[in-house]
């Protein structure tokens, strides 16, 4: 493994191995065992096949590692992750939506039932597919007060999947997430704080990368096994209809998709980012 000092967002150098870098940049610091990554594909993120793919494939390599820790963020400016990348959706070709979708539920199950601990920190909007990725972290760190945070959709005219609200759910509770789903609210860092969205606010990114550290430390007192089973016992209810339905869901998804009406309100949405 190369190993190189390099300069991290903390502004400080450590020793660290440098595993990959590319639309995503990971490392470990050596004497922790924390990998941090970041996500950086200008302009805002956005979830694509590809990109999705690399970072499913960093989070099982991350686990094959067995590193102690992982922070997601975001090499970005004012973005942490605009969701999935609407242009998939727009006019597709089924088997590359049938590729995208499939790599999206791998990519959420894997760091959902992540077998390391998992910070994310939210230096940036996070909106859909982004807020997904936030939620299914252990611990959720915010750069307030300007950003946002929640899940969408339905502003987009479209609905949030299962597995996507079950996630809410398990976050801040059936009745929050019921109406923060339906009316697509976008969360203010302070909003999302009251809600219970995030578990911390801070104001800017190098102390909320601390945070992140510091809430990852706590596991250097707790057995690795101890940790994977608890969350896997705890996690459990919300994966399980997936991995249940992983058909059934992407079929759902390939007909939703191509539907004219659906497809007349991607259009109008994607029309109103361009504006
Ligand atoms: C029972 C039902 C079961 C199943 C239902 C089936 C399917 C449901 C499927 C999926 C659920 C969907 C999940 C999603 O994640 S959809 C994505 C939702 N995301 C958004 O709405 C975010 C939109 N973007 C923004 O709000 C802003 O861009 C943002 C606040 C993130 C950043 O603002 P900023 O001013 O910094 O940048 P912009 O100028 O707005 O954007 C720059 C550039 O990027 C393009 N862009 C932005 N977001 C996306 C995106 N998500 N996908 C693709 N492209 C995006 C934007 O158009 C600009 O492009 P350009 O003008 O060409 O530079």
């Amino acid at each position: 493994m190369l190993r190189r000092y390099i300069l991290l967002n903390t502004n400080k150098f450590v020793n660290c191995r440098h595993v990959s870098q590319s639309m995503l940049q990971s490392t470990v610091d050596e004497k922790s065992g924390i990998a941090t990554v970041t996500m950086n594909k200008p302009p805002v993120n956005s979830l694509n096949l590809e990109f999705l793919d690399e970072i499913n494939t960093q989070l099982n390599k991350l686990q094959k590692d067995k590193i102690r820790g992982m922070i997601l963020t975001s090499g970005l400016q004012k973005v942490f992750c605009a969701g999935l990348d609407i242009t998939e959706f727009y006019n597709p070709n089924p088997d590359r939506l049938a590729k995208f979708w499939t790599v999206l539920q791998d990519t959420w199950l894997s760091l959902y039932m992540a077998s390391f601990p998992t910070v994310a920190v939210i230096n940036g909007h996070s909106p859909a597919g982004g807020c997904l990725f936030a939620m299914s972290c252990d611990y959720r760190v915010m750069v307030g007060p300007k950003y946002t945070i929640g899940l969408n959709e339905t502003k987009l005219g479209i609905v949030a999947p299962k597995w996507f609200q079950d996630t809410m759910v398990a976050v801040i509770g059936q009745r929050k997430a019921e109406v923060s789903l339906t009316t697509g609210k976008m969360y203010t860092t302070d909003e999302a704080l009251q809600v219970g969205l995030i578990d911390e606010s801070l104001p800017d990114a190098d102390s909320a990368l601390k945070k992140g550290t510091q809430f990852l430390n706590n596991f250097q007192r707790i057995s690795p096994w101890a940790f994977k089973m608890t969350k896997d016992i705890s996690r459990q209810p919300t994966v399980q209809w997936l991995i249940d339905n992983k058909q059934k869901d992407l079929d759902f998804v390939l007909k939703f998709m191509q539907s004219p009406d659906v497809q007349k309100s991607l259009g109008l949405y994607l029309q109103s980012l361009k504006k």
